[in-house]
């Protein structure tokens, strides 16, 4: 087993904290903030958001995805999502759990911005995301929306510290932007247990390790929502659970809402709340 992979260092926590200027918060009745699309006098859309506000709400979200013909030819669908209405807080993990096919992916999917729903509205940080361009929810992915998906899909020429800069850079850092996302690079590296492997290449890793490089680039551009889909689905009992104790840990000193879809049920008492899917359902 490998050190960093069971016991993660959390230094800095009390930095990061008054950094983003708020404490963890317990989840609100839905429907009081501010919620709109902002139009601007030129009549682009604005992406303005509030701190305040849910980081994510859907409200009646339906997505139905084409599902080839029926025997006369019509056009079918598959329904994914069936009115979701979820709303997430910052400071709270979310397990997110559901047989396979419930529709978990999906809701990770539109609450990424990655798919836009069939019907009803998604608003991340009070901004809806339903009318805007494609350049704006791009945006929107990049500056407040973190993705951590099973397989860290790191590049195997980067090292750790390189896989955290490109991030920034892919964001738009440039010059002393990319100058200060190196520092950020390496306390984000110390933060998730893996401050000696700034320098190893992902061969030069354990899965474990891996993962960890991952949550922390997903962490680099500062976002309020982490969206993790079954980070331990490759990982061993032991470095499973040091992940998600990660994650929860990093929730609550990031104030990030975390929705983290799990198939280990043992791992939900880590988490602040869970909510089930079936067929498209939130139960
Ligand atoms: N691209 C797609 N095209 C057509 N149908 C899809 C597509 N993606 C998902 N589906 C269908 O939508 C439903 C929800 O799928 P989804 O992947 O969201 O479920 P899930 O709960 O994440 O499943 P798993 O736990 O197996 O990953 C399923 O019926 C699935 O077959």
């Amino acid at each position: 087993m490998h050190a960093s992979d069971a016991e993660p260092r959390h230094r800095a926590a009390d930095h990061d904290r008054h950094r983003h200027g708020h404490e963890p918060r317990h989840e609100h009745a839905a429907g009081h903030e501010a919620e709109h699309a902002t139009q601007p006098h030129d009549g682009a859309v604005a992406t303005a958001t509030d701190d305040a506000a849910p980081a994510l709400r859907t409200r009646d979200v339906c997505l139905e995805y084409p599902d080839g013909t029926d025997a006369e030819g019509r056009p079918r669908t598959v329904r994914a999502l069936d009115h979701v209405s979820l709303e997430l807080r910052r400071g709270v993990m979310t397990a997110l759990i559901g047989p396979s096919g419930s529709g978990k992916s999906s809701l990770l999917a539109v609450a990424a911005a990655l798919i836009k729903p069939t019907s009803g509205s998604v608003f991340v940080a009070g901004q809806s995301l339903t009318e805007l361009p494609e350049k704006d929810l791009a945006r929107i992915r990049r500056g407040h929306t973190g993705m951590v998906f099973q397989q860290p899909n790191l590049l195997a020429a980067l090292t750790s510290r390189e896989q955290l800069v490109l991030a920034a850079h892919v964001a738009g850092a440039r010059g002393k932007e990319l100058h200060a996302a190196r520092t950020r690079a390496d306390e984000l590296l110390e933060q998730v247990g893996m401050v000696d492997c700034g320098d190893r290449r992902p061969h030069q890793l354990s899965g474990g390790q891996r993962q960890r490089v991952n949550i922390a680039r997903a962490l680099m551009n500062d976002p309020q929502l982490l969206l993790v889909d079954e980070p331990t689905a490759a990982l061993d009992q032991e470095r499973s659970r040091s992940v998600m104790e990660l994650l929860a840990d990093l929730t609550h000193r990031f104030g990030l809402a975390s929705l983290v879809v799990t198939h280990d049920t043992e791992f939900v008492p880590l988490t602040d709340r869970c909510v089930s899917m079936e067929d498209g359902r939130l139960q």
